[in-house]
């Protein structure tokens, strides 16, 4: 079966360093792919080369049969490749469904004189995106906070309105990078029966950066180990966690 994504060679030259060196990754539809490694083992940058924030130094990316290396970040977002970041980036003064119509305006076609003009085409798309925002709303638990500034809202809640905002976008490829920093155990449980319910009911694909080992072997179909930037070991949880090389990189770290 061809992989949702497929990247090949995956190199990024920070001038003199080697940040990424031939990283290459496989990911299939439905699937919840983690990458692990150590601090500063390449994983953010790895996710900034696919998501169009970085043009990679070499490689290839295929996202849905299609080579999309180098484009910018915005057009990798409306292929279907969406992320969150290490820290919440939320419209903090913006409410909290506020946020979510905001995210489908930048992804929505409807041009400046449709919405000046209110045509039935730009009141259609708006009503879908609101029903969509209340049914994202009530997803991850938040509709009872939908008209509360974000920034009001505890961090496991912001945390799942980011994850909502992506959602919203109706992406094919979710991928987060570290969501579980900084939540509590009960907001990590949480949020791995969220993560799960996308993939069994949402049919959704999901890459992952997460240093919560427990959350990673409990999710993963499979897990890509590297170490300062360069492949180390990839398999099923039970083969990493039992792999020497990773043990001696990362595990043993903890
Ligand atoms: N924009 C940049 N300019 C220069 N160096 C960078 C840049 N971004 C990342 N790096 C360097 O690339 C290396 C990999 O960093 P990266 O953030 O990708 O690691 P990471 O595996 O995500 O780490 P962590 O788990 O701590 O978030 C580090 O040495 C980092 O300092």
């Amino acid at each position: 079966m061809t992989p949702l994504l497929d990247v090949t060679g995956l190199t990024m030259r920070f001038g003199g360093l080697l940040a990424v060196d031939g990283v290459a990754l496989q990911v299939h539809e439905k699937q919840i792919v983690s990458m692990i490694g150590p601090n500063g083992a390449g994983k953010t940058t790895v996710f900034n080369c696919l998501t169009g924030f970085y043009k990679p130094s070499d490689g290839k990316i295929v996202f849905r049969g299609e080579e999309i290396q180098g484009l910018p970040g915005f057009k990798v977002a409306r292929k279907g490749m969406i992320r969150t970041f290490q820290h919440v980036r939320l419209f903090k003064e913006m409410t909290v469904v506020e946020n979510l119509l905001v995210a489908q305006h930048q992804s929505m076609n409807t041009s400046m004189l449709a919405g000046l003009f209110k045509t039935p085409s730009y009141r259609r798309s708006e009503k879908e995106a609101m029903e969509r925002a209340a049914y994202w709303l009530e997803r991850v638990n938040l509709h009872e906070f939908a008209n509360r500034t974000a920034s009001t809202l505890a961090y496991g809640q912001q945390r799942r309105l980011e994850i909502a905002r992506c959602m919203v976008t109706q992406p094919s490829l979710l991928m987060l990078d570290e969501p579980a920093a900084g939540l509590n155990p009960r907001e990590t449980h949480d949020l791995k029966e969220l993560i799960s319910e996308l993939r069994d009911n949402h049919d959704l694909t999901v890459l992952l950066i997460e240093h919560d080992m427990k959350l990673v072997m409990d999710i993963s179909d499979h897990i890509v180990v590297i170490n300062q930037g360069t492949p180390l070991a990839e398999g099923t949880p039970e083969q990493v966690r039992n792999n020497p090389a990773v043990i001696k990189a990362y595990l043993g770290e903890t």
